[in-house]
Parts: structure tokens; sequence; C-alpha cells
């Protein structure tokens, strides 16, 4: 269903290549179908071309009209001009797909005439290799075609939940931001591992592939992480041990409260961006 599909992206960033990455090495979609576009960096262009065979444009050339799906993947203090930009340059049956952190599809549907097909979508860096786990949810006047296409779309990066907008804000703070907080967790691993005597190269590489049997842990077995990580501590063990420094320095309250502020920060982005001036 992708095959015959014109995707523009609006943004040339690191979510944009992840996006890009996932998508081409699933193969649904010729590279060349997909135009990319930035601010101003052409140098950025040149390389995601020479990278992957995308088509790259100056957005004043882009034909918006011919264009399916359009990606909109600036920061959100750009999200303003981009959303003016292309306003009366696109059809509502066009779908705009706005992975933009914390801006809602109240404050993108006020720039568009009424029917505008809107998506919001929240994914992950970990797009690159098809890893994301990805949200979306739906605009008032987004119709099951333009959902289809999305979910396909985002299916090439990885899995794919559909949540009420009002769950966008906590998702992110999960998935959206927590691949960094596990490395920042990898780079406090290698330093202790290099203290230790450990070379970088083998502390990275034995730290990921735990956290990936971990991972897969919580994914293929039925007990709770609670359980799985009982059967790791033995009494008055090594796990224990470290468990008992992770509680006294706060390590449960700096998860808990590090998803908080990531979460509380989506939705203030989204109060930043209330639009002061709807004219259509
Ligand atoms: N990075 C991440 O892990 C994730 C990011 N996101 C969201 O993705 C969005 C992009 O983030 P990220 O890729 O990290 O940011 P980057 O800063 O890496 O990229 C931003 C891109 O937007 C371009 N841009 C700015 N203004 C415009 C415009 N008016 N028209 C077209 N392009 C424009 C920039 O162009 P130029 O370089 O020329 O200035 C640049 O290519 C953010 O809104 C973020 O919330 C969502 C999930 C995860
Ligand atoms: O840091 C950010 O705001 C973006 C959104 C989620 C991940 N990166």
């Amino acid at each position: 269903m992708l095959q015959s599909k014109k995707i523009a992206f609006l943004g040339a960033g690191s979510m944009a290549e992840a996006m890009i990455s996932g998508i081409i090495n699933k193969g649904d979609i010729p590279p060349n179908t997909i135009t990319v576009t930035n601010k101003s960096n052409l140098n950025r262009l040149n390389h995601l071309q020479t990278k992957y065979d995308i088509t790259i444009m100056d957005k004043e050339h882009i034909p918006f009209e011919e264009m399916d799906v359009l990606v909109l993947a600036m920061k959100p203090k750009d999200a303003e001009t981009a959303l003016h930009y292309i306003r009366d340059k696109v059809a509502p049956h066009q779908l705009i797909l706005s992975v933009i952190a914390g801006i809602s599809l109240d404050y993108m549907g006020s720039f568009f005439k009424e029917g505008q097909q809107l998506i919001r979508v929240m994914p992950n860096t970990s797009a690159m290799i098809s890893e994301s786990v990805t949200a979306f949810s739906t605009g008032s006047y987004t119709n099951d075609e333009s959902i289809l296409t999305a979910e396909a779309l985002l299916k090439c990066i990885g899995d794919v939940y559909q949540i009420p907008e009002e769950h966008m804000d906590i998702f992110t703070g999960i998935a959206g931001s927590g691949p960094a907080y596990f490395y920042y967790l990898m780079e406090h691993i290698e330093e202790v591992a290099i203290e230790n005597g450990l070379d970088r190269e083998i502390a990275r590489e034995i730290a990921a592939k735990m956290i990936q049997g971990a991972a897969k842990m919580m994914i293929q077995q039925e007990d709770t992480p609670s359980q799985l990580r009982q059967k790791v501590t033995s009494p008055n063990g090594t796990t224990a041990a470290g468990l008992k420094a992770l509680e006294q320095y706060g390590g449960g309250k700096a998860i808990f409260e590090a998803i908080q502020n990531a979460a509380r920060r989506s939705k203030e982005i989204s109060s930043e961006l209330q639009r002061k001036d709807v004219i259509l």
C-alpha cells in the first residue's frame, strides 16, 4: 500500500533521518519517492541524499500538491513557521503527520481549513534500525485510509500503538525520550567498568547485550519485572548489595522523576505553543 505514496519530510535532523533509514531499510518504498527538505542546511541534505538515495529539495520547489503524506519533523520552536508555510499549499485529503513533541492536534488543526487530515506521532530514534516503539493519535477528520497509510509507514520503523492524545505526554516521557535514559545508564556503566580495568568497547558490548537480554526476558517471559528482579537477587548476594546502593542513591525515584519531568515538559510545550492568531 505504500509503494505508490509520495512522502515529504519537512525537517532533516536526527528524527527524520532515523525514520528515513528505517523506512528505506524495510524496502516497501522506493527511496526516490521520499522527498526531504529542511530550513537551510544544504550540506545535511546532500549527506542524506548520498546515504539514502532520497530526493532532496529546497522547500520552495517541493510540489506539495503531489504529496500524499507530509511529515513535520522540526523542533517545536520552528513548528509555527512551518505550519504557516504549508497551510495554503496542502489540501484536506493530504495527510499531515507530525512527530513534533508536545504539538497538539488542535494546535495543528488551527492552521488549516476544516477537514484537514492530521496524525500526531511519537517515535524514537531506534526507528533507525526499525526498533522504535511509536504511538499515534488521530485528528477528527482523519479517515481510515489515512490511518492505514500511517500505520503501514510507522510499522516500517518498529511497533506501532494507537493511543488517545491525552496519553501522548506520558508516552513521550517513556518511549520518545526513553532511549536517552538507557544511553545515560550505559555512559555510567562504561565509566565504572573502565575504573575497574575493563576496556570501554568490551564494557559497552557486554552491557548492551545484558540490557537486550533483560528486555527480551520482559517481553518473552510471563514474570513481572519485580519477579524477574527477585530471581536475580540472592539473599546477601551481589545483586542485593547493588540494589541497596540503587535504593540508597534514589535510583527508583530518579527514574520516576525523569519520566514525569519529560511528560511535564511535553505538556508545557503544548501550552507554550497555543496559537494566538487564527486567520483562515
Ligand atoms: N530526536 C528524537 O529522539 C525525537 C525527536 N522528536 C521530535 O522530532 C522533531 C525533530 O527533532 P530532531 O530531529 O531531534 O531535531 P533536529 O534539530 O535534529 O532537526 C530539526 C530539523 O528541522 C529543520 N527545520 C527547522 N525549521 C524548518 C522549517 N520551517 N521547514 C523545514 N525544516 C525545518 C532543521 O533544518 P536546518 O538544519 O536547516 O535548520 C532540521 O533539519 C522535534 O520536534 C522532536 O520533538 C520526536 C521523537 C524523538
Ligand atoms: O527531547 C525531545 O524533546 C524529543 C522528543 C522525544 C525525544 N526527543
